[in-house]
């Protein structure tokens, strides 16, 4: 199959939105006191420490970062109960050494995705995060949100909204694993000619 792709963020538009998304956690929650960023494995986790990095240099004070592996709660593996169980375990764990210790208890969360589709990985990553503790809030920030949430999923803070269509895919290419910093857009030439 033949794919067409576009470059819809290059990388000086993800870094200008990266940075637009720091002043505005910033000014959502008037500084960072009671602030935790956790990224999403894997993609999340470099753009929260991005955005971490870009609001020490802002506020000049660091803001506690962790990481989270959603898989053991994903809806398609629910079937088996144990796996998850188990699995579970070892997510929450991975998150709290990555906090060092730090409790999310009656923090503000601010969760990090690189693309926002159905929603079923940040329900997941919510989960997931209520099993760690009982945070204050949480909020979500995304490189691109792309539409056709499946459930009742809103981010808080966007670096680029995508219409796309069904067949369409956006890939986001980060430095730090790829070697560039990109979102592409790709749709098979099959579909675009149907
Ligand atoms: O809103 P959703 O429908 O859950 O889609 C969004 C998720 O899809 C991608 O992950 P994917 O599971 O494709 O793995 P990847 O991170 O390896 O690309 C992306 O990184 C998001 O985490
Ligand atoms: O287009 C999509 C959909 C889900 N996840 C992605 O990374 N891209």
């Amino acid at each position: 199959m033949i794919k067409e792709v576009h470059v819809i963020m290059d990388e000086t538009a993800i870094r200008r939105a990266l940075s637009r998304i720091a002043h505005e956690i910033l000014e959502k929650n008037k500084g960072i006191e009671d602030c935790i960023l956790i990224g999403i494995r894997r993609r999340g986790v470099y753009l929260a420490q991005r955005i971490a990095e870009r609001i020490k240099e802002i506020e000049g004070t660091p803001i506690i970062c962790g990481e989270l592996d959603v898989t053991a709660y994903r809806d398609d593996r629910l079937e088996d109960r144990t796996l998850v169980l188990e699995d579970g375990d070892l997510a929450v764990n991975q998150l709290k050494n990555s906090l060092g210790n730090v409790s999310i208890h009656d923090k503000k969360i601010i969760l990090f995705d690189d693309v926002l589709y159905t929603g079923r990985t940040i329900r997941a990553a919510m989960d997931a995060l209520m099993d760690c503790g009982r945070p204050r809030m949480i909020q979500l920030a995304v490189l691109a949100d792309r539409g056709h949430r499946e459930l009742p999923i809103r981010p808080d803070y966007i670096g680029k909204n995508v219409p796309t269509s069904n067949h369409e895919k956006i890939h986001v290419a980060l430095m730090e694993l790829d070697g560039k910093d990109e979102v592409t857009i790709s749709q098979s030439r099959e579909e675009r000619n149907s």
